[in-house]
């Protein structure tokens, strides 16, 4: 069994949280006011600038092949945002100027914890929820047809074949690194992937109430 197959259940129980989670059900049924997405987008983009920067840091500890694939993985995703900015008319300064709120903020100084307290290997499988469980809920989203395009958007794009391929690129990166640390980094691992998880939960319960300071 590889490394990331001892990590389905725990990806999966974020799943199911996930897709039952109000701020899900109502992107599925339509009912998600423009304003919740918005912020969502806004936050999740200094997310995602920080997630960025920690694949840099990630990949100058490894391989050349695996720095190059690790560094090749977030492009398509990078256009599937730029559409919904577009389309909801969010300006780069909007984005530039929003402020992670307590649930992101705590997200991103976890992942860049996990790298400087306890290295490359435990910060990658603290990368890895974010591929995956987009993935997963993606997947299983893409045939249910929104009511509203731009949010069924937002589901195809996780649930296409790239973001896919991508995912499981991840988890072979995380696979080969999983080879070469003992047990209890791989228990470490296994820790800083657990409360990734948790954070992405958390992540949509912070868009659906506009959490702020
Ligand atoms: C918080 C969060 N997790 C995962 C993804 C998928 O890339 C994302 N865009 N944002």
């Amino acid at each position: 069994m590889k490394f990331t197959d001892t990590l389905k259940t725990t990806i999966m129980a974020c799943h199911d949280q996930s897709v039952h989670h109000p701020f899900i059900q109502q992107l599925v049924d339509g009912s998600l006011p423009k304003e919740t997405f918005r912020y969502y987008l806004c936050q999740d983009h200094q997310y995602l600038r920080n997630f960025q920067h920690l694949h840099e840091l990630v990949a100058k500890h490894l391989p050349a092949d695996d720095a190059k694939l690790l560094l090749s993985l977030g492009a398509g995703e990078d256009q599937a945002r730029q559409a919904l900015h577009q389309a909801l008319q969010i300006t780069l300064a909007e984005l530039d100027q929003t402020s992670p709120a307590p649930t992101n903020y705590a997200y991103i100084t976890h992942m860049y914890y996990q790298l400087t307290k306890f290295g490359v290997a435990v910060a990658t499988a603290g990368l890895l929820p974010c591929y995956w469980l987009y993935n997963e809920v993606g997947k299983g989203l893409a045939q249910k047809q929104s009511p509203d395009p731009l949010y069924q958007a937002f589901f195809d794009s996780y649930g296409g074949e790239d973001f896919t391929t991508s995912t499981t690129q991840m988890r072979e990166i995380v696979d080969r690194l999983a080879l070469q640390v003992d047990q209890p980094t791989q228990t470490l691992m296994r820790g800083a992937f657990a409360k990734s998880c948790y954070y992405e939960v958390h992540f949509w319960q912070m868009a659906l109430t506009k959490e702020n300071w």
